[in-house]
C-alpha cells in the first residue's frame, strides 16, 4: 500500500560529519560520533562503539562538537532494512523526557522495546538449482538425486532438500560449495491483513451519526482533541470505529489505546466484524515473535490499526493519522515506574507533534479532561442515551448500618434478596469487590500477630485456591505456617475481611444451584481464559460472575440485570487526592454492565456511608454535579488540574543513609513563590521490595515552570550510591 507520509524527508549527514546518537540507555543525553564512509539520515538506526562493546542507537541530529577530534569515534554503520525512527517519534521522545525528567535514552528504550525487531528476519536460505549446472561439476548418484528432486519441488532449505532426496546433508552442502545450488533471495516480509474501511458498519442512531460526522470532519483538519462523552452502552465504540474507518480510507495508520487490552476479546471480535480482519495487538503478554513482526509492520507502514496498552504509544508509526484513547479516565494509562508518564496525555502530545486528531472516549471522563473541555482546549461530543432504547440501570445505596450482613459474612440481606430474585427470574448477576484473593489479612488467633511481607510494608493476602499467602507488591509467597511466628501458638490463624474468593464462597453457599465463576487477574491467567469466561457469560452458561475491576472493563453482557457492589466504600479512605473521583468512575463503570439490552438493570451499592457524596451522586445519576463539586474543592486547594503536583520518591536499603540524604535534599531546595514543598515523609508504602522509601510532594501553581524548578533542585544534591530518586510529575497513584 502507499502511505501518505506526514513528514518531509529526513535530514542527511554526510560522511565524516559529527552526529549525536541517542542510545536506549539511561544516560544524560546523546553521544557524539562521526559518520563513516556512507551518509546517514536523521532517525537512522546505527551500530556504534560504546566502550569495548557495540550498541545500537538512533541518529538524533548534528553533533554538538563537544568531543575532541582525536577521541571522536566513527559509527560502525547503519542497520540494514529498518526504516528510520520517524521525526514525530523522536520529537515525542524528547518531549516526554523533558516533561517527566527521565533520561531521553530511557524514553527511547520504550520505542526500541523489541531488540529483535531491528534485525532482518533470518530464514534458513532456500536453495534452487543453478541452470545450467557449472561446467566440470563432479557427478555422483547422490548428487543426481538431489538435482532431480529439485525439478519436482519448489526451492527448499538444505535440510528439507536432503530429506526429500534421501541423502545426507553433506551432499547438499557439497553441491552448494560447487555452485550447483544457489540461495533464493528472501521473500518480502508478509504484510498483516489490512482492515477494510469500506465495509458497512451498523446503522447509527441520529445522535451516533451526528457524533461520527463530527469525528470524520476532524480528520484531515490537523491536530485536535475530542472527548466522546457517552453513557455506558451508548455505542461509543461503534461511533469511533467510523473515525477509524475514515483515517484508514485516507491512507493513515490508527492507534487505539485500551487499558486492559489483554482482556478485551469482545473488543477484538467487534473490530473484526466491522473491518473484516483483526487489528494488530500490542501488550506485554504478546509473545516476542509477534511483537517483533508487529513492530516491523508498523515501522514500514503496513500495519493499518494497532490496538494496545500504553506502551503502544511509542511504536514507530510513519503515517499515524488518529489516536483513540478508550476509557481515557482509566488509571492503567499511567506508568508508575521507570519513566513515569500518562499515556493519555502523551497521546495528546503525539497528536500535536504529528498534526492529527486525538479522540478520548469515556462514560466517566477524568476531571483533567473535563477541565480541558471547559477551557475550550478539547471539544466534547455527547451520547446521552443508551443504544436501542435500553435504560440506564437503577442504582440504590444499601445502608449497611441499617441491615448489615450476618457476622463473618459480606452479603447483606438486601443484596441476598436481590440475588435470589434475579437468579429465580433466570437472569444473570455480577458481584464486584476490588480485592483479589480470599482475605486481605491473616492473624494469629492467640496473640493477634499479623502475617506481613518481610520485604514490603504490606500484609500477606491469602489466596486459598492456590494455598498460598501472597504479597501483592513484590510477589513474595508462603504457605500458611503451622505455628505463629511471633508467639509460637498452634491455635491457628483467622482470615479477616473478604476478597473475591471469599465472596464467591459465600455466594456458592447461599445459591448452591447457581453456576458461578470468579474473574480476577490471577484466576484467569491470560487473554484466552478471560475470553472463555466472557463468552460463557455472554452465552448464559453462567448465572453469577464474581470479580475485581476487570469485570467492569467495557463488557457487554445482554442478560446481566443485577450488579452487587460488595464494598462500595473500598478505595474512599486514605489521603489520595483522587480517591473520590476514582471510586465514582469505577463504580459507574461496574454499574454500567447492568441492563444493557431489553431487561432493565439495577445496582446495589453496599455502603457504611451511604450519605457520602460519591454514593449520593451515583444514586442520583448526577455525574456532572459530582465533578463540579470535586473541581471546586480541587480549585480551592490548588490541586490538579488547577495546580500542579510532582512526587519524588527516594529509596534505598540503608534507612539511615536514606534519611540523611532526604534531609540534605530538603535543605537544598530553592525556595520560591508558588512552590510548596511537603516532606520528606515515609511514602505510603514505606518499604517496597526491601527498599525503604521516603516521599516529597511538590505543589506548584500553574504559573511555575515546574520541571525547571525540579531540575534546579535535584542538581543541588546528588544522591549517594545505593539511593534512587524517582520523579513522578502529575502523580496519580500516591504510593
Ligand atoms: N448503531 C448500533 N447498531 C447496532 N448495535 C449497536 C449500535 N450502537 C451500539 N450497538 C451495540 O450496543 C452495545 C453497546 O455499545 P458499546 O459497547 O459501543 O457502548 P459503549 O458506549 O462503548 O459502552 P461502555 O462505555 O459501557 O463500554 C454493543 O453491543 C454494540 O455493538
Ligand atoms: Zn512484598
Amino acid at each position: 500500500m502507499t502511505v501518505a507520509t506526514a513528514t518531509p524527508p529526513p535530514a542527511e549527514f554526510s560522511p565524516g560529519s559529527r552526529i549525536a546518537v541517542l542510545l536506549p540507555l539511561p544516560l544524560a543525553g546523546a553521544y557524539e560520533y562521526r559518520v563513516g564512509a556512507e551518509p546517514v539520515v536523521a532517525g537512522a538506526f546505527v551500530r556504534v562503539p560504546l566502550g569495548r562493546r557495540e550498541a545500537v542507537g538512533v541518529v538524533w541530529g548534528p553533533g554538538p562538537g563537544a568531543v575532541d577530534e582525536a577521541r571522536l569515534r566513527p559509527i560502525l554503520g547503519p542497520l540494514p532494512a529498518v526504516p528510520p525512527l520517524p521525526a514525530e517519534l523522536r520529537a515525542l521522545t524528547d518531549w516526554v523526557a523533558a516533561y517527566t525528567l527521565a533520561p531521553p535514552g530511557a524514553v527511547l528504550k520504550m520505542a526500541m522495546s523489541v531488540p529483535a525487531a531491528l534485525q532482518p528476519p533470518r530464514l534458513p536460505p532456500r536453495l534452487r538449482a543453478v541452470a545450467p549446472p557449472p561446467a566440470g561439476l563432479k557427478a555422483s548418484p547422490a548428487r543426481a538425486r538431489v538435482l532431480a528432486q529439485l525439478e519436482q519441488m519448489p526451492p527448499a532449505s538444505a535440510a528439507d532438500l536432503a530429506r526429500a532426496a534421501g541423502v545426507g546433508p553433506l551432499v547438499v552442502r557439497g553441491l552448494f560449495a560447487a555452485r550447483a545450488l544457489e540461495p533464493l533471495p528472501d521473500p518480502p516480509e508478509p504484510d498483516p491483513p489490512r482492515p477494510d474501511p469500506a465495509r458497512p458498519g451498523p446503522a447509527l442512531s441520529p445522535a451516533q451519526a451526528a457524533a461520527a460526522a463530527e469525528l470524520r470532519a476532524a480528520l484531515g483538519a490537523g491536530f485536535s482533541v475530542t472527548l466522546l462523552d457517552g453513557v455506558t452502552g451508548s455505542g461509543k465504540t461503534e461511533v469511533y470505529f467510523e473515525a477509524v474507518a475514515a483515517a484508514l480510507a485516507a491512507g493513515r495508520q490508527v492507534l487505539v489505546l485500551l487499558p486492559e487490552i489483554a482482556l478485551s476479546a469482545q473488543w477484538l471480535e467487534r473490530f473484526t466484524r466491522r473491518f473484516g480482519c483483526p487489528p494488530l495487538v500490542w501488550h506485554s503478554e504478546v509473545g516476542e515473535a509477534r511483537r517483533r513482526d508487529t513492530w516491523r509492520a508498523v515501522a514500514r507502514g503496513a500495519a493499518g490499526v494497532v490496538v494496545g496498552a500504553r506502551s503502544a504509544l511509542f511504536l514507530p508509526f510513519p503515517a499515524l493519522g488518529l489516536i483513540v484513547v478508550d476509557e481515557e479516565h482509566d488509571g492503567a494509562f499511567k506508568q508508575e515506574d521507570g519513566v513515569c508518564y500518562h499515556a493519555r496525555d502523551m497521546a495528546v502530545v503525539r497528536g500535536r507533534l504529528g498534526g492529527f486528531p486525538v479522540l478520548l472516549a469515556s462514560a466517566t471522563p477524568a476531571l483533567e479532561t473535563m477541565a480541558n473541555v471547559q477551557a475550550g482546549r478539547y471539544r466534547r461530543l455527547a451520547l446521552p442515551d443508551r443504544h436501542a432504547g435500553a435504560a440506564l440501570p437503577r442504582i440504590v445505596a444499601v445502608d449497611l448500618r441499617r441491615a448489615p450482613p450476618p457476622r463473618g459474612r459480606w452479603l447483606g440481606p438486601d443484596l441476598e434478596a436481590a440475588l435470589a430474585e434475579t437468579l429465580a427470574a433466570g437472569e444473570q448477576a455480577m458481584l464486584y469487590l476490588n480485592r483479589r484473593g480470599y482475605a486481605p489479612l491473616t492473624l494469629c488467633k492467640k496473640c493477634g500477630f499479623r502475617l506481613r511481607c518481610p520485604h514490603c510494608s504490606a500484609w500477606l493476602v491469602e489466596h486459598r485456591r492456590r494455598g498460598r499467602l501472597l504479597c501483592h507488591h513484590c510477589g513474595h509467597a508462603i504457605t500458611r505456617p503451622d505455628t505463629c511466628p511471633d508467639c509460637g501458638s498452634e491455635e491457628g490463624f483467622a482470615a479477616c475481611g473478604p476478597g473475591v474468593e471469599r465472596v464467591a464462597e459465600e455466594a456458592a453457599f447461599l445459591f448452591p444451584q447457581a453456576r458461578l465463576a470468579v474473574m480476577t487477574s490471577d484466576t484467569c491467567a491470560g487473554p484466552a481464559a478471560a475470553a472463555a469466561l466472557v463468552e460463557a457469560m455472554a452465552e448464559r452458561r453462567l448465572d453469577l460472575l464474581v470479580g475485581t475491576q476487570i469485570v467492569a472493563k467495557g463488557y457487554h453482557f445482554p442478560h446481566l440485570t443485577l450488579v452487587g457492589v460488595v464494598d462500595a466504600d473500598l478505595g474512599l479512605d486514605g489521603g489520595d487526592l483522587r480517591a473520590a473521583e476514582r471510586t465514582f468512575q469505577l463504580l459507574s463503570q461496574v454499574a454500567g454492565r447492568a441492563g444493557r439490552a431489553e431487561r432493565p438493570g439495577r445496582v446495589l451499592l453496599q455502603s457504611w456511608q451511604p450519605d457520602h457524596p460519591v454514593m449520593r451522586a451515583l444514586v442520583a445519576g448526577d455525574r456532572d454535579g459530582f465533578l463540579a463539586r470535586e473541581a471546586a474543592s480541587r480549585r480551592e486547594a490548588g490541586m490538579p488540574p488547577y495546580g500542579r503536583l510532582a512526587a519524588l520518591i527516594l529509596s534505598g536499603e540503608d534507612e539511615a543513609a536514606l534519611d540523611g540524604f532526604a534531609a540534605r535534599l530538603a535543605r537544598a531546595a530553592p525556595l520560591r513563590d508558588g512552590i510548596d514543598l511537603l516532606g520528606p515523609a515515609p511514602a505510603p508504602l514505606a518499604l517496597l521490595r526491601g527498599r525503604h522509601r521516603r516521599r516529597f510532594l511538590v505543589k506548584a501553581t500553574r504559573a511555575v515552570a515546574l520541571q525547571a524548578w525540579l531540575r534546579d533542585w535535584l542538581g543541588r544534591a546528588a544522591p549517594p550510591a545505593g539511593i534512587r530518586v524517582q520523579v513522578d510529575v502529575d502523580p496519580t497513584g500516591f504510593q
